[in-house]
């Protein structure tokens, strides 16, 4: 029987793709779509903001009642695709009435409360489900994925980042008293649908942002068990992330060693495309669930380029693909 999946936060950009996928899903029944309690778009079938939705999935986005018990004990699982502290406050409630939880922002990604006091600004309430929180890095926690119930799905910035840089750090081919330099430039669907000024048309050019303060900083380099230094960059497109990594290599380190250690992780992979040649662009990722990585060597350093999509493998996508895992589907299901 299909498991009975809901969205909340339904009519975001996140939410949106969410929505697109699971309808599509062959495991996955999508029953309900979700907005707060005081939506502008209350009731609106998702395909009267969303038209490339129409006769796709035209369910109503309905607001959240105050209490949420029935919603959750009829859902099987739900993908949160809600701003850090409103999921930091629906976790507990789902997982209390048994249906698993995909949360896409970041409350549940770090295990540490300084964390969220220093970069989110706000007190964390739940400790145990920290500790129970699984990290949703689909290609490296594959184990863990199988039985968790709280699934935290890593951000956008750190998805990217992190399969790129994971292989070799693993293996143990970088010289890490040199810090990995990540240059990531997304498109601006990575700020959300919300209005503001910095990602309105007029406003938008190309420029670094969050520098050395940048909360994916912290959650990078906690999820890879190394020092990174991060600059993310606000483009004039609208999906996409294009990360431009540079570290050291150990001395001696061959291009073979570094193509062997890819091969390793991400042979049996379907989601993580190692390029032979070349590197990878934004064109090559998006509107699809793929993480494209490619490299180049010269005097000992490496640059490696890492594209995604940053609603689908670096959101989304990434999410189904957990949830795929935690229910013994393959991984890939609905998603290519
Ligand atoms: N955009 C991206 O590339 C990525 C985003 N993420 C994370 O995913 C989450 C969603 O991001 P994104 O889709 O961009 O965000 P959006 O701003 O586009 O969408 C947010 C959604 O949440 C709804 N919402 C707001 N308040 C509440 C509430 N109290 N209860 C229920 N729903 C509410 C909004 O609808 P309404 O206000 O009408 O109620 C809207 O549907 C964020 O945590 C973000 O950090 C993660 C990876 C990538
Ligand atoms: C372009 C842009 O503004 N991007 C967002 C990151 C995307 C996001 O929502 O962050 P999570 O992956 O942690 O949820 C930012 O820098 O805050």
């Amino acid at each position: 029987m299909a498991q009975k999946a809901i969205v909340i936060g339904a009519s975001g950009y996140t939410g949106a793709e969410l929505a697109r996928i699971l309808s599509h899903h062959p495991e996955f029944e999508l029953t309900g779509l979700y907005v707060s309690s005081q939506s502008a778009d209350a009731n609106k079938p998702i395909s009267a903001l969303y038209p490339q939705l129409r006769s796709i999935c035209d369910l109503p986005l309905q607001p959240l009642p105050e209490d949420l018990t029935a919603i959750a004990q009829n859902a099987d699982l739900a993908f949160f695709g809600t701003a850090h502290e409103v999921s930091h406050n629906l976790a507990p409630i789902f997982l209390k009435n048994q249906c698993k939880v995909f949360d896409l922002s970041g409350a549940y990604r770090v295990n540490s409360a300084e964390f969220y006091t220093q970069y989110y600004g706000f007190t964390h309430q739940f400790p145990e489900l920290l500790n129970r929180a699984v990290y949703g890095l689909a290609e490296w926690n594959h184990k863990q994925l199988a039985d968790a119930d709280l699934v935290a799905v890593a951000g956008c910035y750190p998805t990217v980042s992190q399969l790129s840089l994971k292989p070799l750090i693993e293996n143990n081919l970088l010289d890490l008293n040199q810090l990995p330099i990540i240059n990531a430039v997304s498109g601006v669907s990575g700020a959300g649908r919300k209005a503001s000024l910095t990602s309105s048309f007029c406003e938008v050019s190309l420029n670094a942002y969050g520098v050395f303060n940048h909360r994916h900083q912290p959650e990078i380099s906690t999820h890879l068990g190394a020092e990174v230094i991060f600059t993310p960059h606000l483009g004039n497109f609208k999906r996409g992330i294009l990360a431009t990594i540079t570290a050291k290599l150990n001395a001696g380190v061959t291009e073979q060693q570094i193509k062997a250690a890819y091969q390793q992780y991400y042979a049996n992979r379907p989601l993580v495309r190692v390029y032979e040649n070349g590197l990878p662009s934004i064109k090559a990722v998006e509107f699809t669930p793929y993480c494209d990585i490619g490299f180049a060597t010269k005097n000992g350093h490496i640059i490696i380029v890492g594209a995604e999509d940053n609603l689908l493998k670096g959101a989304a996508a990434q999410a189904v693909q957990c949830a795929n895992i935690r229910y013994g589907y393959n991984e890939t299901l609905g998603l290519i």
